[in-house]
């Protein structure tokens, strides 16, 4: 199998946040991740894309260091997060409601957040709390944050875990779907309210999403999954506008032109292949317009084009 190559990411003059190098996790056996390879670059937006069971999540919860027991991970991920999680990267939960304990006070949960990475005494952990409620918007924050969670409405509790996510000021913030269960409106402005966090604090963000019309107003660069594997990776305005690769290109075709309000990535025709029965050579070359005997034969290994990763035999210009 092709090993990824070793410097995957937009050439940069700035260390990374985050790096990923092959990441490989399996389920008895059966890889769903395989051989991914990234970084993420300080302040930047990240989009992970493409269809259900890409291993988009996966991936997510492997940056946080929160994988399922029973999976078994290779490769390396840096910052090593059993060290860091919560000081460098921070999860933003995907259920406002059940990411706050409702036995304890919002603004207790917020300083036992402080005062799980930092020392500092009970009374500044509490003001540093305080300050957190106030920033993403919370009016009368000093009140509040004596208030439980049942006590906050709906969209209170969305600010209370930003506040959360953002309080200890990580270099990553990792978001896998965090606007699936909204409707649209609130969906914005939690995103809204999540980039103007980010940007406050200066956190990267790996957004996880099948909205690409949230990745071309949030994100810097988008890395298109398929089957475990990177297919393209780049700069939204180039992925979005010009795709490359046909699996890029088929998902975008797929959207309708005056789909408003029809956001999630639609379907293509035919079916992703089940991890334990992938094809050999190119994952997506069953599915594929352009695909000839070389994909059925060879897996494509990722190469430079124009700034971006392309993993294709037959890549081809808008
Ligand atoms: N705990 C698990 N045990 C076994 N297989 C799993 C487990 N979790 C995920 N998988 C498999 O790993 C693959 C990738 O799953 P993952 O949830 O990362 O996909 P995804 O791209 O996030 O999909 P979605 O967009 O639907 O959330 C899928 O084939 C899934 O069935």
């Amino acid at each position: 199998m092709p090993s990824a190559p070793s410097a995957p990411s937009t050439p940069s003059a700035s260390e990374p946040v985050l790096s990923v190098r092959d990441l490989r996790i399996a389920f008895g056996g059966v890889e769903v991740v395989r051989g991914l390879s990234f970084d993420v670059h300080a302040g930047e937006v990240l989009a992970l894309v493409g269809e259900s069971g890409a291993g988009k999540s996966l991936t997510a919860r492997a940056l946080l260091g929160m994988l399922p027991p029973d999976a078994v991970h290779t490769g390396t991920v840096r910052p090593d997060l059993s060290t860091s999680r919560g000081r460098r990267i921070a999860l933003v939960p995907q259920d406002a409601l059940s990411a706050l304990s409702p036995v304890h006070p919002v603004g207790d949960q917020l300083a036992a957040a402080v005062r799980s990475v930092a020392r500092v005494s009970r009374a500044e952990a509490r003001a540093r709390a305080v300050a957190a409620l106030d920033r993403v918007g919370i009016p009368d924050a000093a009140r509040r944050a004596r208030s439980y969670p049942h006590e906050f409405s709906g969209g209170m509790r969305q600010r209370a875990v930003v506040a959360m996510a953002t309080i200890n000021a990580p270099d990553v913030l990792v978001a896998d779907e965090p606007t699936t269960a909204l409707d649209e409106e609130r969906r914005d402005q939690v995103l809204h309210l999540l980039t103007e966090q980010r940007e406050a604090v200066g956190a990267a963000l790996v957004l996880v999403t099948h909205d690409l019309e949230a990745v071309r107003r949030h994100a810097d660069r988008a890395l298109v999954m398929y089957a475990g594997r990177m297919t393209e990776l780049g700069p939204v305005a180039d992925v979005l506008q010009r795709p490359l690769a046909p699996y890029t290109a088929g998902l975008l075709a797929c959207l309708p032109q005056h789909a408003r309000g029809r956001r999630r990535l639609p379907t293509l025709p035919g079916t992703p292949p089940a991890p334990d029965a992938l094809p050999p050579g190119c994952a997506f070359a069953p599915r594929c317009t352009r695909a000839t005997q070389l994909c059925g034969r060879e897996e494509p290994r990722p190469e430079w084009v124009d700034g971006r990763l392309v993993a294709c035999h037959h890549w081809e210009k808008a």
